[in-house]
């Protein structure tokens, strides 16, 4: 029997397990701030960040919404960030992904104060991430992490298949599989668009982790018996229904759930996991600003 790891209901336990750390925060007079910036017509990232401002009124978290003109100067974009920087409303400042093609990522991420980088994606976070004393893990890897917990899948000594090197995702997802503390034991191989065989190096994995936006790249024939397989692809294609689209992973779950034993859908699998650590991380950023010892779950 495959186990189906259900996202939406870790979500909802991690969500559920940071009242008594609002709570904490709310005695010492203070509400955490998540300040978001879109500067993008996506519709892909207009809905996410739409969930992540509900998500953060749901638990008690002050969302500050900024939309940008995605034509807007990129000048535009860095002194909205050096404004929330010197903002002690806000604990937390995410501009979400993709930018416009104009306007420099590297810039972006570096001007965020790395104290509210909740994202993880300053280069002092990913540094002391590498380095194993990570201060905000990214909210992906993190959210699977949290999901193979959930399913008490125990990584330490096995053999991980990360299909993708993103900064978002393969990259600090490798970084923290690898580690002792709080990581997760494992012997790690990334893999990408260059790889050769790639099914070769899938079929030698006890844990798959698709995360290169090719929707269901990772078919069953890849996969061996019993493996468990972390689907982070949420891919919109086209179909004749009301939304004109459908999501899909970078798994073909069908046969996938075949060769499996545990693993997530799409969606409700690792997306709602993004979310939620990004509340973690923002009720930690404002427990470190406020110097409250809060417990996170
Ligand atoms: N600044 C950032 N930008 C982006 C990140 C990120 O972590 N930080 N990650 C991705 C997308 N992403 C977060 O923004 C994200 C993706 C998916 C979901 C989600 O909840 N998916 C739902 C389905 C939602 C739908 O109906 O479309 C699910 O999988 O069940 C949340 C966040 C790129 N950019």
């Amino acid at each position: 029997m495959t186990e189906i790891i259900d996202g939406n209901a870790v979500a909802e336990d991690v969500r559920a397990g940071l009242t008594d750390a609002i709570d904490a925060l709310d005695d010492a007079g203070v509400t955490p701030g998540l300040a978001t910036v879109l500067m993008s017509e996506d519709p892909a990232s207009q809905t996410y960040v739409s969930m992540k401002q509900r998500d953060c009124e749901e638990v008690g978290i002050d969302a500050f919404d900024y939309e940008l003109d995605p034509d807007a100067p990129a000048e535009e974009l860095y002194e909205l960030i050096d404004d929330l920087n010197e903002d002690d409303s806000v604990h937390g400042v995410l501009v979400q992904m993709p930018l416009p093609d104009h306007v420099d990522e590297r810039e972006v991420l570096r001007r965020i104060d790395p104290a509210k980088d909740v994202d993880g994606f300053h280069p002092e976070n990913v540094g002391r991430l590498v380095a194993g004393n990570p201060r905000f893990k990214p909210c992906t890897p993190h959210g699977v992490q949290k999901l193979l917990d959930a399913a008490e899948v125990d990584t330490e000594g096995k053999d991980v298949v990360i299909v993708g090197r993103s900064n978002i995702v393969g990259k600090p997802m490798a970084n923290l599989l690898i580690q002792k503390a709080e990581g997760g034991n494992a012997t790690v191989t990334v893999c990408h668009s260059r790889t050769e065989d790639l099914a070769a190096k899938t079929k030698q994995a006890d844990v798959v982790v698709a995360a290169c936006g090719v929707p269901e790249l990772v078919t069953g024939e890849m996969l061996s018996e019993g493996v468990v397989v972390i689907d982070v692809g949420i891919n919109r294609v086209d179909a004749d229904n009301e939304k004109g689209y459908e999501l899909v992973g970078d798994v073909e779950y069908d046969s996938a759930e075949e060769k499996a034993s545990a693993i997530t859908p799409v969606p409700g699998g690792v997306g709602p996991m993004t979310r939620a650590m990004l509340l973690w991380n923002t009720v930690k950023s404002a427990g470190d600003a406020a110097g409250v010892d809060v417990d996170l779950p």
